[in-house]
């Protein structure tokens, strides 16, 4: 259970998915990217244009919480990137490793990258930029907005 919050805003995202990019450089040349929908879309779209890279695919798998007791699903395979070999395949963090662990097993020849990284699944992860503790929920610009915050006198709160 998350009891914090790191607040990455647009800005940051992109300096960090560029920052990401830099490492990347030296790992390719990549015949393309795969992007894990839909977080690592944006991520996979910024280093695909500093990697000056035009192909990319996409793979889906949703996850469930524990409560609902279903199993993952590849909703989206990968079709164009054979065992992954010569590709990047791009997502926003890994936390659990769940989807790491199946994107991973459908191409096991592809570098994996992502900008966060909770500890419990960095090992699955060949690059990344920014660690963040595994009690850490990560609040991405795509799903939150800027909203006005009282004064801390009159009770305004500032997460941490
Ligand atoms: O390591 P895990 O515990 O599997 O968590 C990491 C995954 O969770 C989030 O995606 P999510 O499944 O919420 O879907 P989304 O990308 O469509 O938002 C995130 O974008 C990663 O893909
Ligand atoms: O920390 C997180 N932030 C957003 N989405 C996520 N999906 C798994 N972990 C996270
Ligand atoms: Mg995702």
């Amino acid at each position: 259970m998350a009891n914090r919050y790191f607040t990455v805003s647009w800005d940051q995202l992109h300096r960090d998915a560029r920052a990401l990019a830099w490492r990347l450089l030296d790992k390719g040349p990549f015949q393309g990217v795969v992007a894990i929908t839909r977080g690592g879309l944006i991520p996979a779209a910024i280093i695909a244009r500093e990697l000056d890279c035009r192909v990319i695919e996409t793979v889906s798998v949703v996850t469930y919480d524990e409560e609902s007791m279903g199993k993952p699903q590849v909703v989206k395979a990968p079709v164009a990137a054979g065992d992954g070999t010569g590709w990047l395949l791009i997502d926003d963090l890994v936390d659990t490793g769940t989807t790491a662990k199946i994107v991973r097993a459908l191409l096991p020849g592809a570098h994996f990258a992502t900008i966060y990284a909770k500890p419990a699944a960095k090992p699955l992860v060949d690059s990344f930029v920014t660690e963040v503790s595994q009690d850490t929920w990560i609040l991405f610009p795509w799903d939150t907005e800027v909203q006005f915050v009282p004064p801390i006198a009159k009770g305004g709160v500032t997460p941490a």
